[in-house]
């Protein structure tokens, strides 16, 4: 590895499914020559106090929250103002105590949830990049809408496949989480001025959708951030995501158990770090799952929904629950035969890399999108239908799209699919891959800029 001179701090939004792809694109960039800074806030290096030894330095930003993080903000619209003010001095504050060292900070990678970052990267002179951790697809439609003052009219002429259940949440479910929907309008307020808009995705997975949001601004995808010895294989070290905000303390139990199990067999049952089911939705799925051999995660904060004395009349030998799962591990391991999933856009680059099919059961934000794109677009799973007036998956639903994902003829057709975005995901990352090339494209970009101090 040829060592380059930019220095990349790297800003995610603080949770689980923003930290790990920051953290996997840093690896890349490291692999690349450049040196990286993860800026991680207070609270979340707190709670995971991160092991340092690694190349990639971590740094602490302050949301506010130093003590308590989000869950003691008063409200999400007080989180993200309060984020954007201590945010925006602390992150200058880490740019100045660079300034003098022998490798001052040239780029800043941010989440583009926090556009206020390029305000801060262009006071001291760095390249500014936000980095989009969901699919150009859902980031194209925010962009429309962002243009029409927040509304989204159907058809969309160049995506005229989407009915509005296919749209994020935020359109289907009107009125829903209106910060968070301000917070992905506000994507678009700056976004022009940037270097480029990193995607996680890869550009064979998104082709159409990535040219038409290369007319706004200059998109490079780079991803997907799945570590290396999955994929291309090319950074020996990068075996795992190495930030996690959960403790998994099965991780031996967990595959141990799965090597008991028979080829493709096992439903492996999780809906991310952040999904919150009904109790009404919990026992349907407990219902539903209870007829095969499953591994289902169920975060602590979602154990009291479940109906009561279910886990006690888990069968043991054939099922598993767990608090939080090496999901990376499980999805490659040959006993699980389908992955149903909240269509969290991690999640969803992970079942389609390591060739696991999906059954589709979005709950909000840009996982409508994610669904129909599984079932529709890539051939890759299966969406659950939902009661209309209820919005629930009902048990037979569940059960019906599962037994199509295991063994129903589409599963077939399943299973080569996936295959074929496994192969072209590994030929994005190999030399001269997709990828590949918009990386060194932005590496270029921030070694040839000199800071002025
Ligand atoms: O038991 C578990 C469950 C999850 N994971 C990992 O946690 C991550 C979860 O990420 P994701 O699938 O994207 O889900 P969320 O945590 O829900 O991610 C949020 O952020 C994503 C990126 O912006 C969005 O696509 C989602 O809708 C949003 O909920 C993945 O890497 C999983 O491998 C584990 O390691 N163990």
């Amino acid at each position: 590895m040829e060592k380059k001179s930019g220095h990349v701090l790297a800003i995610p939004y603080p949770t689980q499914g923003h930290i790990t792809p920051f953290r996997q694109f840093c690896k890349r960039l490291h692999y690349k020559g450049l040196k990286t800074t993860l800026a991680l806030t207070t609270f979340v290096f707190n709670s995971i106090k991160p092991d340092q030894s690694g190349p990639i330095s971590i740094a602490t930003i302050s949301d506010g929250y130093d003590h308590g993080g989000f869950d003691t903000a008063d409200s999400i619209h007080d989180y993200l103002q309060n984020f954007k003010t201590c945010g925006s001095k602390t992150v200058a504050d880490i740019i100045r105590k660079h300034q003098t060292s022998d490798n001052p900070i040239t780029s800043i990678v941010y989440d583009a949830f926090m556009p206020w970052a390029l305000d801060v990267a262009r006071e001291f002179g760095l390249v500014a990049t936000p980095f989009f951790t969901q699919p150009c697809a859902v980031n194209y439609v925010y962009y429309l809408s962002y243009l029409n003052n927040g509304s989204l009219e159907l058809p969309i002429k160049e995506l005229p496949f989407f009915e509005l259940q296919d749209l994020p949440s935020f359109f289907s479910v009107s009125g829903s989480y209106p910060a968070y929907f301000e917070m992905v309008l506000q994507q678009f307020i700056n976004f022009e001025k940037a270097d480029f808009v990193l995607v996680n995705s890869f550009q064979e997975l998104e082709l159409h959708e990535k040219e038409l949001w290369s007319k706004a601004c200059s998109v490079l995808t780079i991803g997907p951030t799945i570590p290396s010895i999955y994929l291309d294989q090319r950074i020996k070290s990068d075996i795992n995501y190495d930030l996690n905000l959960f403790e998994s303390k099965d991780d031996f139990l967990c595959t141990n158990w799965l090597d008991t199990r028979p080829q493709g067999s096992v439903v492996y049952v999780a809906f991310g770090s952040m999904a919150q089911l009904t109790n009404v939705q919990m026992e349907e799925l407990a219902l539903a799952v209870s007829n095969f051999s499953f591994l289902w995660v169920v975060r602590s904060s979602e154990e009291a929904k479940l109906p009561s004395g279910f886990l006690e009349t888990v069968n043991k030998d054939t099922s598993l629950v767990l608090k939080w799962s090496p999901q990376l591990q499980i999805l490659s391991h040959k006993a699980i035969g389908c992955f149903l999933t909240h269509c969290g856009w991690n999640s969803t680059m992970e079942a389609l890399t390591f060739g696991v099919p999906m059954v589709a059961m979005p709950q909000w934000t840009d996982q409508p999108m994610n669904a129909k794109y599984i079932q529709d677009v890539w051939k890759a799973g299966v969406r659950v239908n939902t009661d209309k007036k209820s919005g629930i998956s009902k048990r037979e639903e569940i059960e019906f799209s599962i037994k199509e994902a295991m063994e129903g003829e589409r599963s077939v057709e399943m299973k080569r699919n996936v295959k074929k975005w496994r192969d072209l995901a590994v030929k994005s990352l190999n030399e001269g891959g997709s990828t590949d090339i918009n990386i060194d494209t932005f590496v270029s970009k921030v070694e040839r800029n000199k800071v002025i101090t």
